[in-house]
């Protein structure tokens, strides 16, 4: 019998979804400001498919932000971003296929954002109740598949107040795995974490990435978490993306003199 992934059969194939350039997300001169000061200046930044891309950069730099702009939950002022080979935003503007891929993306805080009072179950099911109409059954079967990818499934009655941060956390990206994303985006999603659980979810996002071919966007400053989980290392300074290189690279030989003084501040 052949094996069925419920979570992926219904996603778009790995091989034709990136652009003509292989990146899965790319934003191209992504300008955003807050009560007029500048945030992002024109940054352009990408992740391909099955690739882990790590922004790392001083507190305020604009880091989070971009993420936010990506996902939908800031307007971006200027610039374009193309996700799965299509345009969604052009010079600032949401295009038609916003509505159809923005459910491609999905985004992991922190503070979890899980509700406490809810067992696991209802945590994963609750979204995709309400915005894909999906029978029961169907949803069962997906929140079993996402508890398997994270390796919780022996959690999926528990309630949310007897798991700890790293279950919490690994609950998290099984419920963004809920929605069949192609591209996760995750801030500061280890920073509550001591390094052992810390390093349980980096292994379960290279499994999604090696397995899975996700695009992963992570904001960290953890420095041991960046240099682990990253194929690019993105320095953002000043609101734009100053290098952009593999780790080893990024931690032993900085280019730029704003990474190099980022690395010495925080060399671990
Ligand atoms: N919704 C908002 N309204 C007003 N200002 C904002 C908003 N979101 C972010 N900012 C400001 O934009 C700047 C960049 O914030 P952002 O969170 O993107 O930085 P960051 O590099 O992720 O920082 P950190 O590493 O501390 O999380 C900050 O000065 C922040 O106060």
């Amino acid at each position: 019998m052949t094996e069925t992934n419920p979570i992926l059969d219904k996603a778009p194939d790995t091989d034709s979804d990136a652009g003509p350039d292989g990146a899965f997300l790319r934003t191209r001169g992504v300008s955003k400001s807050f009560h007029g000061r500048p945030v992002l200046k024109e940054a352009d930044f990408r992740i391909g498919s099955g690739e882990i891309a790590v922004l790392i950069g001083k507190s305020g730099s604009g880091k989070s932000t971009l993420l936010r702009v990506i996902a939908g939950l800031e307007e971006p002022d200027a610039g374009d971003i193309d996700l799965a080979g299509e345009t969604v935003v052009h010079d600032g503007e949401y295009q038609d296929a916003w509505k159809d891929l923005r459910g491609q993306i999905g985004m992991i805080f922190q503070s979890y954002t899980l509700w406490p009072h809810m067992n696991v179950l209802d945590n994963l099911t609750i979204a995709p109740r309400l915005t894909l109409g999906e029978s029961k059954g169907e949803l069962l079967e997906r929140a079993e598949q996402a508890l398997t990818e994270v390796g919780m499934a022996r959690h999926l009655r528990s309630r949310c107040t007897q798991l700890s941060g790293g279950e919490r956390q690994r609950v998290a990206i099984a419920r963004a795995l809920m929605m069949r994303p192609r591209l996760l985006l995750c801030d500061e999603i280890t920073s509550a974490l001591d390094p052992p659980v810390a390093a349980e979810v980096l292994g379960v996002l290279t499994k999604l990435k090696e397995e899975e071919g996700i695009a992963c966007g992570i904001v960290t400053h953890d420095m041991a978490f960046a240099s682990k989980a990253a194929d690019r290392i993105c320095f953002f300074e000043d609101g734009l993306i100053k290098e952009d290189v593999p780790p080893e690279q990024a931690f032993n030989d900085p280019q730029t003199p704003g990474l190099r003084a980022f690395i010495d501040a925080v060399r671990f």
